[in-house]
């Protein structure tokens, strides 16, 4: 089994925080980056017994720069650089020097001269017990394909000497990972992950801010590791990400994504190459949908929701025998209002004000879903929960809130509720359509990795939406039948509806949910009659639409009388609107889809600043 490694550059914070985050997340060894060591405050004799302290060994100290193919008298002078790196890394404890491809302008081509240097590394490496991996940078100036960097390490022919592969630097610029399979596994010192989104930007840039782990990004990471698995290769697989939102998260949680990417990594190459990697986890968790959505709210606020529940065509189903539970419910969506004093709900409320502290997946098995979440280091929440307090299996999601997973024995869940007499509703909502989660920015890839690690979700492309007060970035997932459709949205702007969301909510949570029905005109004008009012769009909207679309005027009449949005895709048409915002802090939409699979996203400005009128002025931060 490979060991499981990172590079400290990965990680925010001072060398000694990040360390304690690897450790913490159960890596069994990093690569110092040069960088991190210089800036810190201990030697590093002391940085080596740190590591070791906290049970890491150190499998790299990187990067050296601009060494191969130098003319005199430069070259003499990089031989004397390293000999100096050599010093260093015997005092730290590790054996590997990484060399990236030199970028120098100075330097010269040629594989024979970069082999001869290389050779001459190599003794003066093998001298000290030390070894050198060669590493091909993407935009190196002479060198820029892991297939140059090994044929001169082939013809350096030392065994001091041997190439290290980076999958960023392979799959970025679509190299063919093919001929990785005919490196022997002893000449590759190290292998280095990273994945990244497609992007059109400038190789360097892109993966200098925009690396990811793998599993959060578009490159085909999984076939690259097919190629190092065929090799026998059984050292170390380091992760080694370059990102922005990295450098400004929390050490600990980033240390923990790279700890569930690598295993997630590793359980589907499993899936594959049986040999070469450990015992698999339980397939990712199937759900069929929305089992139910539980909001938290204080006694008061209690009547305010029901009353928005019942306007929306709701019926109340049942009140708990012994508890400040209400249970709400409409075609397949099931609503559970929780102002029980002692529970979960009531210490979510405290902490985060009124709003969703729990979604129940419907799931065939919620052992083999907790023990999925278990194997990816998942928190596990303990106490029996449920609307009620019954005991369901569940797990922490974003935010503080619970994920918990409902099969046939949880169905039962609400068996302490009793019946109670009350309005028939209206029934013209059939499930739940989507739900909007926000997040700090930095927080999204953390997220996705969540989903789409313990969940049979697959990504839609990221989309960029237009607040009135800054960018939010949308990141969709969906499952296999579209059962369950998930929003994640970040915000780096302050004053953005989605930032402000989570600055009042402190913390990140559900924003908002849509309900999808199949008569729309006929959902709104029945919820309207019960007193329900929605978001109130501009007549510029409807013009637009109007010149954009040739819609009957009757239609264009409809949706302008019911503040009714509307998108096209094609042959595919979607419609939806929305409540105004419970307490500031979350809403619903309705929508009706007519083979459309998106989210209406050319809306979302129009929804945006309609909800930024709506808002009190007061509540704005300042600048
Ligand atoms: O961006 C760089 O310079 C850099 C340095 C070392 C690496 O291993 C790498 O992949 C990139
Ligand atoms: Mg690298």
């Amino acid at each position: 089994m490979n060991k499981r490694s990172i590079a400290t550059v990965s990680i925010s914070g001072a060398l000694d925080e990040k360390l304690k985050a690897i450790a913490a997340a159960g890596f069994d060894t990093v690569e110092i980056f040069e960088n991190d060591l210089v800036a810190f405050g201990a030697r590093p004799r002391e940085i080596g017994q740190m590591c070791r302290d906290l049970g890491l060994a150190i499998c790299a100290y990187q990067p050296f720069r601009d060494f191969e193919g130098m003319p005199e008298p430069q070259r003499a002078r990089t031989f004397v650089r390293a000999e100096r790196k050599f010093d260093l890394m015997q005092e730290l404890g590790t054996d590997l020097l990484l060399i990236c491809s030199s970028v120098s302008p100075a330097s010269l081509g040629g594989i024979d001269r970069a082999a001869a240097d290389f050779h001459e590394l190599g003794e003066r490496a093998a001298k000290r017990g030390l070894r050198v991996g060669y590493e091909a940078l993407a935009w190196g100036r002479h060198v820029h394909d892991y297939r140059d960097a090994w044929e001169i390490v082939r013809r350096a022919d030392h065994q001091a000497i041997g190439v290290i592969l980076d999958s960023f630097h392979a799959l970025a610029p679509a190299l063919p990972t093919n001929a990785i399979r005919s490196i022997p596994a002893d000449k590759i010192f190290l292998v280095q992950l990273a994945d990244a989104p497609k992007l059109e930007l400038d190789v360097l840039s892109w993966s200098r801010h925009f690396r990811s782990f793998p599993g959060q990004g578009d490159l085909p990471v999984g076939a690259f590791m097919e190629a190092v698995a065929a090799t026998g290769y059984a050292g170390p697989l380091s992760l080694e990400i370059f990102n922005d939102q990295f450098r400004a998260g929390s050490a600990p949680r980033t240390a923990l994504d790279g700890m569930r990417s690598l295993l997630l990594l590793q359980d589907d190459l499993a899936g594959k190459m049986p040999a070469a990697a450990e015992p698999r986890f339980e397939p990712r968790v199937r759900s069929h949908g929305i089992g139910f959505v539980e909001f938290a709210v204080s006694e008061d606020k209690a009547e305010s929701l029901a009353r928005l529940f019942s306007q929306l065509g709701f019926r109340n189903t049942g009140r708990h025998r012994s508890k400040a539970v209400q249970r709400w419910s409409q075609g397949a969506i099931e609503l559970v209002i929780n102002c029980e004093p002692a529970s979960f709900a009531h210490s979510h409320y405290v902490t985060h004000g009124p709003g969703v502290c729990a979604l129940a997946l419907d799931v065939d098995s919620a052992d083999r879903a907790m023990a999925r979440a278990q194997a990816l280091k998942t928190r596990t929440f303990v106490q029996p929960v449920g609307p009620g307090e019954l005991e369901i299996p569940a797990i922490h999601g974003v935010g503080g809130s619970l994920l918990y997973f409902l099969d046939a024995k949880g169905k039962n869940w609400d068996v302490d509720f009793e019946a109670v007499a009350g309005d028939e509703g209206n029934d013209r909502l059939v499930a739940v359509d989507h739900i909007v989660q926000s997040m700090p920015h930095e927080e999204m890839l953390s997220w996705l990795l969540f989903y789409a690690g313990l969940i049979d979700f697959s990504r839609l492309p990221q989309m960029e939406i237009a607040d009135p007060r800054g960018l939010v970035q949308s990141q969709a997932i969906v499952n296999g039948d579209r059962s369950l459709r998930f929003i994640l949205n970040g915000s780096t702007a302050t004053r953005t509806l989605s930032s402000r969301f989570i600055s009042e909510f402190f913390g990140s949570g559900v924003q908002h949910i849509a309900f999808s029905c199949d008569d729309i005109f006929a959902a709104v004008a029945e919820m309207r009659a019960r007193g329900a009012g929605f978001l109130d769009i501009p007549d510029n909207y409807y013009d637009d639409l109007e010149a954009k679309y040739d819609l009957a005027p009757e239609t264009i009449a409809a949706l302008r009388a019911n503040e009714i949005l509307y998108d096209r895709d094609g042959d595919a048409e979607f419609f939806q609107v929305y409540t105004h915002i419970f307490e500031e802090r979350f809403f619903f939409e309705i929508v009706q889809r007519r083979n459309y699979q998106g989210f209406g996203a050319p809306n979302a400005a129009i929804r945006l600043a309609a909800q930024a009128r709506e808002v009190r002025p007061d509540t704005m931060p300042r600048l």
